[in-house]
């Protein structure tokens, strides 16, 4: 069974930002992913990831002015220079804090951009990419689905393949959220196979709830035993909004965490 991380941008939000680390540490998570960590200072994400002996694996570009509908500037031509200044941002933060990856939101565009976004956005990443290996990082884009974002750039894995192929550097990683790709693709474990070289980090979330997974249309036990067979070896991020307190919807953790018995290797650890 892979290791799971808990995505502190929907996990353990009745605490603060800070205190969803020790919160996640405590419930046994030995990895956690953040949105947007950059109102905590890094020195204090530092102490707090030391303190509860948490890595931190990837946090999110700023996504450009939310207040004009922003999400993510990526592949928005005319906004080079904004999006080097959010990347900049987050690599040197995640360098900070230890990170190992950051995302690259592509952003949503318009009938009038479409057509240029896919160059713009493989110029961005080719410079994101240098930026971030200068750190020894991975830069992430995740394709997302366009119930939750209509006019999202990158929606699917066989553009994010693309994309990447473009770009021709090895630090760019496909973000495979399955929970995205299912409701615009389907077919995960077939891809998840095709694109496993591309695959830097996974995620995931009932269908269509986007509540803890156990439940939806997504055997997901049946998708780590998978991810295993192929020998994944990164982690898997529980990005999933819980239906109550964090804490009570863990169980699916403990009893995937039980299926370890059979191979002898942690689930969190
Ligand atoms: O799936 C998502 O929503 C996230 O992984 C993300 O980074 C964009 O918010
Ligand atoms: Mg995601």
């Amino acid at each position: 069974m892979p290791r799971f991380s808990a995505n502190l941008g929907f996990l353990f939000t009745e605490h603060s930002d800070i205190d969803r680390i020790s919160a996640a540490a405590a419930a046994g998570f030995r990895a956690v992913e953040m949105h947007w960590p950059y109102q905590v200072p890094a020195a204090e994400m530092r102490h707090a990831l030391r303190t509860s002996q948490v890595s931190m694996l990837g946090l999110n570009t700023p996504v450009g002015n939310t207040a004009a509908g922003d999400f993510g500037l990526g592949a928005l031509p005319g906004r080079e220079s904004e999006l080097q200044q959010a990347l900049g941002q987050a690599v040197s933060y995640g360098n900070d804090i230890g990170a190992t990856a950051v995302h690259c939101l592509s952003g949503l565009v318009t009938a009038d951009s479409v057509s240029t976004a896919e160059c713009t956005f493989v110029a961005n990443l080719k410079l994101a990419a240098d930026k971030a290996a200068r750190a020894d990082m991975t830069v992430l884009i995740e394709p997302i689905n366009h119930w939750d974002k209509p006019g999202y750039f990158l929606h699917t894995i066989e553009q994010a393949a693309s994309i990447i192929d473009q770009v021709g550097r090895g630090n760019v990683k496909i973000m495979f959220d399955c929970y995205h790709t299912q409701i615009m693709q389907g077919d995960l474990t077939r891809r998840l196979k095709q694109y496993l070289d591309l695959i830097g980090h996974v995620q995931i979330a009932a269908v269509p709830s986007r509540a803890e997974p156990a439940e939806g249309g997504i055997d997901y036990r049946d998708i780590c035993r998978s991810l295993d067979r192929l020998g994944y070896g990164g982690w898997i991020g529980a990005e999933y909004k819980p239906r109550g307190r964090t804490e009570d919807g863990l169980g699916w953790l403990s009893a995937w965490t039980r299926d370890q018995s059979s191979d002898g290797r942690g689930a969190m650890a």
